[in-house]
């Protein structure tokens, strides 16, 4: 415990080693006040903190005083420090008379702010702890019962307030979360690695981070499937078809089954066979569970045949078995292999991946398990076997695993036990307070009517679950195994889940503690969602709270009308985030014919770069020229970020961004896919300075 404690110490200490502290408050009482990325405590405990960290509640003025609602302080410092030296300061003094524009009223910290957003890319999301802004500060400690949704257009930094939300949380609720962890989903491994260091750098390790690729322990998505195939297996339907598809593996053939053991041929009728599978399927359980029901209810009926056989009393009394006999009959034509084999026709044991992967496998099973799908959609469905998993197939794995239950070890299957009664507990609570709320003012988190986990769970059942002695981190622990439930979960680019990935991390969070970040105008997933009260209705009804970021510190002005035409196509009653800075630069756009389009895009390529000299350029292709213009262009399409050029279509880029962008064939990426002008829309807010477009003729 103590190695444990000084352990965690020590990192936190190394990881924060560089700008220790970055802030200063001088309050109108004369009280000074430093704020860093860890607390220090001052020797002589009877004095104040040598140094507040960030998330301290001691810290919050930093980001949230303004001239007009200064909270006491007079004067807010952000200081700059190059390993232990002060290299800059910039005041601000929080004082109504001072000129300044309407808005701007909202930046704090301005030079610091315009500092951190006009730095080279470097490939890898930095932390902004020195330069939090208040709409942002407010999510970050917003209260961790319920689901809070953060919708916000490119660049607000929606991402960067997930992962420090994150941080807060863990630092605030502690007790109740590093047991159990955070699970962070992100939409690409790219993305993953591109946010991986922020975390770490803040001295926290308890966050797993994930795709829903990856979700499933032991299994990586690595397959890309048609947009058809996707938005069919990401649908709710696929709830009926994936029990469809269990139940027909329980099979009762036309005629009986004959089969030789020990005691002479046994024949087992259809009749037999429905009455034994009645009643498995009676108890309610998973399908390997409830395979003992099964087995039992089969070999009586067998062990009965045989009894009759050699137990028939020639004076026509009692059979001459008793019940014990029969038993030990039963017993023993368990093992015959014969019977086993029977046994395993009519009601196999299945693991998830054998069920899904041999769903698709056949179009007689697709047809039998989803019989309202067209033959064409079937077809788009089948895949061969052992061709890997795509992103899609992931949560029906979940969701077998679900129907299926744990093949081996009662342990596993006492914690589905108990995380089935820890669902029907939360069930119950959810029930309980509906009944008891007259109203719900999802707005207010301080309303005792919202849902709190303290209010339907006790605390003690939440915190025993996930006692373990063998040393691993919790998020090491946890990405071992799909039964476990997070503390809380954060989804970002939340836009992009399919319901049945929904399903998949509800799963995870017994407690419904999470945040959900996105931009809806974003969305590019084929199932992808087009509002949040029908991505979360089926979970949380209307009772989520819901925030806006309004302010895009990514992209400049003037490539923010260059976005905002692109976003009128979309839909044009939305309007996008006001941009924080200009840049001087231009958007520029040039057409050229097909023949020239190498040649055009490699000039394009050299000319940005020398513009953006140490920076990093993003060229967003569509996926069908991905291959052939990254081979003739001598890129690896998948080079890491942190490469000084990256050939890209949008999916991977999604989240990511660049210090100048080269957009290729805008309509080609249109025309790809339903979603085709939001993904548009962000290839072109994926720049912090340079935006280019290469459009083609005819
Ligand atoms: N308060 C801030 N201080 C400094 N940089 C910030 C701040 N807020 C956001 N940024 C920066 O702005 C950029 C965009 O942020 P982020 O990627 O979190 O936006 P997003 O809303 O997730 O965008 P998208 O929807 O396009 O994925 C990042 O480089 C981030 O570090």
């Amino acid at each position: 415990m103590t190695v444990a404690m000084y352990g965690r110490r020590l990192s936190e200490v190394d990881s924060v080693e560089y700008g220790l502290c970055f802030g200063r408050l001088d309050f109108d009482d004369g009280v000074t006040r430093y704020v860093g990325r860890t607390g220090l405590l001052d020797p002589d405990r009877s004095k104040p903190p040598l140094l507040v960290d960030w998330r301290a509640d001691a810290a919050r003025p930093f980001y949230q005083a303004t001239a007009a609602a200064p909270e006491g302080v007079r004067r807010r410092r952000h200081i700059h420090t190059s390993g232990r030296t002060v290299t800059d300061v910039n005041d601000e003094v929080l004082d109504l008379s001072a000129p300044r524009s309407e808005w701007r009223e909202e930046v704090t910290g301005e030079a610091a702010l315009l500092a951190a957003l006009t730095a080279d890319r470097t490939g890898r999301m930095r932390d902004i702890v020195e330069t939090i802004q208040s709409e942002q500060d407010a999510i970050i400690r917003s209260g961790l019962d319920g689901v809070l949704v953060v919708q916000g257009g490119p660049g607000t930094g929606k991402t960067a307030v997930a992962l420090h939300r994150a941080a807060y949380l863990l630092y605030e609720h502690r007790d109740r979360l590093a047991k159990r962890g955070v699970l962070l989903i992100g939409p690409s491994p790219t993305f993953l690695r591109y946010i991986g260091d922020v975390l770490p750098g803040l001295a926290e390790t308890d966050v797993l981070l994930r795709t829903i690729g990856d979700l499933y322990p032991g299994e990586s998505a690595d397959r890309p499937e048609v947009e058809g195939a996707a938005a069919i297996k990401g649908d709710l339907s696929m709830v009926e078809v994936m029990r469809r598809a269990v139940a027909d593996r329980q099979r009762v053939p036309d005629s009986s089954v004959d089969m030789d053991t020990e005691y002479g041929p046994l024949l087992l009728t259809p009749e037999e066979i429905a009455e034994a599978r009645a009643a498995a399927r009676s108890t309610d359980r998973p399908h390997n569970r409830a395979r003992a029901v099964f087995v039992t209810a089969v070999l009586a009926a067998l062990a009965a045949q045989v009894a009759h056989r050699i137990g028939e009393d020639p004076l026509g009394g009692e059979n001459l078995l008793g019940e014990a006999d029969v038993d030990e009959v039963a017993a023993e034509l368990a093992v015959e292999p014969d019977v086993q084999a029977v046994l395993d026709w009519l009601w196999p044991v299945l693991t998830p991946q054998q069920l899904v992967a041999g769903l698709f496998g056949t179009d007689a099973r697709i047809a039998s398990a989803a019989p309202d799908l067209t033959a064409a959609q079937r077809r788009d469905l089948l895949r061969p076997a052992r061709s890997g998993w795509s992103v899609s197939e992931i949560p029906l794995l979940d969701e077998a695993a679900e129907l299926l239950g744990e093949v081996d070890g009662s342990a596993a299957n006492d914690r589905e036990e108990r995380r089935r009664a820890e669902r029907a507990a939360y069930a119950q609570g959810v029930l309980d307070i509906a009944a008891g709320s007259a109203s719900i003012d999802v707005e207010d988190e301080d309303d005792p009517e919202i849902l709190l986990v303290t209010d339907i769970m006790d605390a003690a059942i939440l915190g025993e679950r996930h006692v373990d002695a063998s040393g691993a981190t919790t998020a090491e622990r946890a990405a071992a195994d799909r039964l476990w439930t997070f503390g809380h979960i954060v989804v970002d680019e939340a836009q992009e889940l399919s319901p049945m990935a929904w399903r998949m991390v509800m799963r995870r969070s017994v407690t419904r503690s999470l945040t959900v970040v996105g931009d809806l105008a974003q969305t590019g997933a084929a199932h992808g969602a087009s509002s949040w009260d029908e991505v979360l209705g089926e979970y949380v009804a209307d009772r989520y709270r819901f925030r806006e970021l309004t302010v895009s510190y990514r992209t400049p002005a003037s490539i923010m009308s260059v976005a905002a035409e692109v976003l009128s196509r979309i839909d044009p009653r939305l309007s996008v985030p006001r941009a924080v800075r200009d840049v001087e630069d231009e958007p520029w756009r040039v057409l050229v014919s097909e023949s020239a389009l190498v040649r055009e895009l490699a000039s394009s390529i050299d000319r940005e770069r020398e513009l953006i000299g140490d920076g990093r350029l993003g060229v967003i292709v569509p996926r069908g020229r991905q291959l052939a213009l990254a081979g003739a262009l001598g890129l690896d399409v998948a080079g890491d970020l942190t490469e000084p050029v990256v050939i890209s279509s949008v999916d991977r880029v999604k989240g990511l961004e660049f210090d100048a962008v080269v957009v290729v064939d805008g309509p080609g990426i249109v025309a790809e896919s339903r979603h085709g002008l939001n993904d548009l829309y962000v290839a072109v807010t994926r720049a912090t300075r340079r935006l280019g477009r290469i459009d083609v003729t005819g």
